[in-house]
């Protein structure tokens, strides 16, 4: 193990990376896999029999919930335990179909040799290097089979380990320098149950005559593998400085930063499997959250935990944060900025605090025998009193109490103590009253409140000038584009959930009492000056009925938002793009959280980093930090990423460039766009379905977009044209990147997104200017 202080910042260099066994024939080969496939057989037939037993124990009911939050469970080693993850795994297999997606259960083997590990305890390095192989018996040897769940036979003897044990570290952190026991480390690829190929790693100088060598290094070749549509786990082949942030302490704050390619979310989610593990009681029970940047972000990633048999984690795009809202819509670069910014928080606050639009302005009505007339400024002065307290839709009650006082306080009585009780208590159920309530007070939905600010005279008046004459017409023109089009914007959900912490949730009236104001409100508000009363939508309401909304703002507004969701921990990834309002609206579901955050600064599309940080610092609140450096990039091919480095290193000098560790000898194509972009673009695309097997993405900037709509869904379903915002933490085999100049011009973070874009192909990229 490691170090207090390496772990802060790990360098991997290709140690990591390398041992190069010497390869075996082929007979060897075949008859290493017999052996594997002896044991893994053993395993099924072990893994079977538990998940009945595990079917058994649900049928009781004795030791989960479905699949939800854990009501009771055993010790982590416990038998218990282990009839969970067969249980869980299997349903994750059924409901998923995993089976293409990972690559066996067992993928690992140690060969242990306890007398080497003796020996460097004893020499004082639990883990030395320095090449000896002492001579050891039979009795000194362990072989250890690391899977992605821990099984045991009948007599409780662990026939694998699971790969976050502490007994299975060292499957991770074994090197040639530091070998911790180790000789060989095997990785076993299979295919469903059956195993197909072996790759060794030897940790000492030279094998034990009876150890057999095979195999090229596992890491290479699933570097050099084809990507598919959905992000593999990297189970069998975490490198050591990864699994240290892997395994790092649940508490705090877990920052991984580093270039692209460097495997950081690959490793945040490893890591989110890891806590389950390590602290099932509180983390399946509290809740992992998991926040990206948009939807296909978060299907490209889906499959990953419950390839890891774990199902409860629950994944988030920006836009979905709320249960009701669902958006991909991206705002202008400068309307999204206005919208990040907490600047705005003083406009969401005074419209929050504001008059409802349309409320009367006076109420005027005999209440005890006494003429009550209230004006406008009066209501207005009872409205700041109430909302300095109160969340505007729990206070109706104080709301009217506190109007009941102003009430008293107009009539100019004074020391009669017995009328006020009397005229207070005529006021609390008086029908007048309870019907202006309703007009003057309802419920408000934060969305109805944004919808507010599609008036820029309201927007203006609110904002005090905090935003500039330039932002106020079209951040405006943002939410009446909303109202036309019956589409919310992802900047909005942050605002929206401003606004919901602000309002609070809405209160669902009583049936009866509905029906029975509804009447009335017509029949009485008319003598207020009132001529219409659009009672507020009540999400709950809509929600109610079977048929989905169909006008614009009945989509806007479709839907209940409940209270907020709280979580044990949130992992954000992309950290670097999100706004500081963002940052709130994540803050407010971790107030008691430990957090992953995962990023790099030169991928950034948010302009201001320091705000960010400020927000983002307030939303961790003072708990420790921990941080992890990843610098190698198992992504991109050298030539590929030479090329995004040269690029981004021109405008960020000091961008964090990573080393790429894969060399395929093949150069980007760079190559004019010409005047039929869609004639160029189909045949840099021809080229490379002929070249790679997997997905290929054509990165287009919006300009272009439409046009090249055609070659969307081309080779049988491998080519997708994709704008560069929505490649955020995706990969594919081979980009096709079109007007990069362009990309630069359009994108919110300018270079920062072209970068993203020229770092997402593994194999081949062509860059048409
Ligand atoms: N130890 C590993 N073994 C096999 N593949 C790995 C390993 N580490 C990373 N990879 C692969 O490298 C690729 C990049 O990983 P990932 O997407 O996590 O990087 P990232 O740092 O989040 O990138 P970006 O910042 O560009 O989004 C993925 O295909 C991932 O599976």
């Amino acid at each position: 193990m490691s170090n207090a202080s390496s772990q802060r910042t790990t360098t991997p260099g290709p140690r990591d990376i390398t041992p190069v066994p010497a390869p075996g024939g082929p007979e060897e080969l075949a008859r290493e896999i017999a052996v594997e496939q002896a044991h893994v057989d053993r395993v099924h037939e072990e893994l079977a029999k538990a998940g009945l037993r595990a079917d058994t124990v649900q049928a009781e009911g004795l030791a989960r919930t479905e699949f939800g939050r854990l009501v009771e469970i055993g010790d982590a080693e416990g038998a218990g335990l282990f009839e969970r993850d067969a249980l869980m795994f299997h349903a994750a297999k059924r409901r998923t179909a995993l089976d293409t997606q990972y690559e066996g259960l067992v993928f690992g083997r140690l060969d242990i040799d306890h007398a080497m590990l003796r020996a460097d305890v004893a020499a004082g390095t639990a883990a030395s290097g320095n090449g000896h192989r002492p001579t050891t018996t039979s009795d000194d040897r362990e072989v250890r089979y690391i899977g992605r769940l821990g099984v045991r036979d009948d007599d409780y003897e662990p026939l694998v380990i699971d790969w976050r044990a502490p007994a299975a570290s060292a499957f991770y952190r074994a090197t040639p320098t530091q070998p911790m026991g180790v000789l060989r480390r095997r990785v076993l690829r299979s295919r469903g149950t059956t195993v197909i190929g072996v790759e060794d790693d030897l940790m000492v100088p030279e094998a034990p005559d009876d150890l057999v060598v095979v195999g090229d290094g596992a890491l290479m070749a699933a570097l050099t593998r084809s990507r598919g549509e959905r992000m593999r786990d990297i189970v069998a082949t975490i490198q050591a400085h990864q699994d240290e942030a892997i395994r790092a302490s649940a508490r705090g704050v877990t920052e991984i930063t580093g270039g692209p390619g460097t495997g950081k979310t690959v490793v945040a989610l490893h890591r989110a499997a890891y806590l389950l593990y390590s602290d099932r009681r509180r983390f399946e029970s509290g809740g992992i959250l998991v926040i990206g940047p948009s939807g296909a972000y978060t299907a490209y990633i889906e499959r990953v935990l419950p390839s890891l048999g774990e199902e409860s984690v629950v994944l988030r795009a920006l836009g979905d944060v709320l249960d009701v809202v669902h958006t991909e819509r991206h705002d202008s670069p400068a309307v999204a900025r206005t919208k990040g910014s907490t600047r705005i928080r003083t406009l969401l606050g005074a419209a929050a605090r504001g008059r409802v639009p349309d409320a009367p302005t006076e109420f005027r009505a005999m209440v005890a025998g006494r003429p009550v007339r209230l004006e406008a400024r009066d209501l207005d002065r009872v409205r700041s009193q109430v909302l300095r307290q109160h969340q505007r839709n729990t206070a109706t009650g104080a709301a009217q109490a506190a109007l009941g006082e102003a009430a008293w306080a107009t009539l100019g009585v004074s020391g009669d103590r017995e009328a006020k009780a009397e005229f207070l208590d005529r006021w609390e159920d008086h029908l007048d009253v309870e019907a202006f309530m309703q007009a003057w007070w309802p419920q408000v939905d934060p969305r109805e409140v944004l919808l507010w600010l599609a008036d820029p005279a309201l927007v203006r008046r609110h904002a005090r000038g905090t935003l500039r004459d330039e932002e106020v017409g079209p951040l405006a023109a943002s939410f009446a584009h909303a109202l036309a089009t019956g589409s919310w914007s992802v900047a909005d959900v942050a605002l929206i959930d401003d606004l919901s912490a602000r309002v609070g949730p809405v209160q669902e009236a009583e049936q009866e009492e509905r029906g029975f104001y509804e009447i009335e409100e017509l029949e009485d508000l008319s003598s207020y000056g009132v001529t219409e009363v659009q009672p507020v939508r009540s999400a709950a309401r809509d929600s109610s009925s079977a048929v989905a909304p169909t006008e614009p703002r009945e989509r806007l507004l479709a839907g209940r938002i409940d209270r907020t969701d709280e979580y044990a921990h949130v992992l954000v990834d992309e950290a670097q793009d999100l706004s500081p309002m963002q940052w709130r609206m994540i803050g407010r579901r971790g107030r008691h959280a430990s957090w992953t955050v995962v990023g790099d600064a030169a991928q950034a599309s948010w302009p201001d980093a320091a705000e960010a940080a400020a927000a983002r610092e307030e939303a961790f609140g003072s708990q420790a930090r921990q941080r992890f450096h990843m610098d190698t990039n198992y992504r991109n091919a050298r030539e590929i990423f030479d090329h995004a480095a040269e690029v981004v290193r021109r405008e960020v000098p000091d961008a964090d460039i990573p080393q790429a560790v894969r060399e395929t000898g093949v150069q980007p194509v760079l190559a004019p766009l010409g005047d039929d972009p869609l004639a160029t673009v189909r045949e840099a695309v021809g080229a490379l379905l002929g070249q790679v097997e997997g997905a290929i993405a054509v990165i287009a900037p919006a300009a272009h977009a439409e046009r090249l709509g055609p070659v969307s869904g081309s080779g049988e379903g491998r080519v997708q044209v994709i704008d560069p915002m929505s490649t955020k933490g995706l990969e594919y085999d081979a980009t096709v990147v079109v007007d990069p100049d362009e990309i630069t011009r359009e994108s919110p973070g300018g270079i920062r997104v072209l970068y993203v874009a020229l770092t997402r192909a593994a194999h081949r990229m062509t860059v048409l200017s």
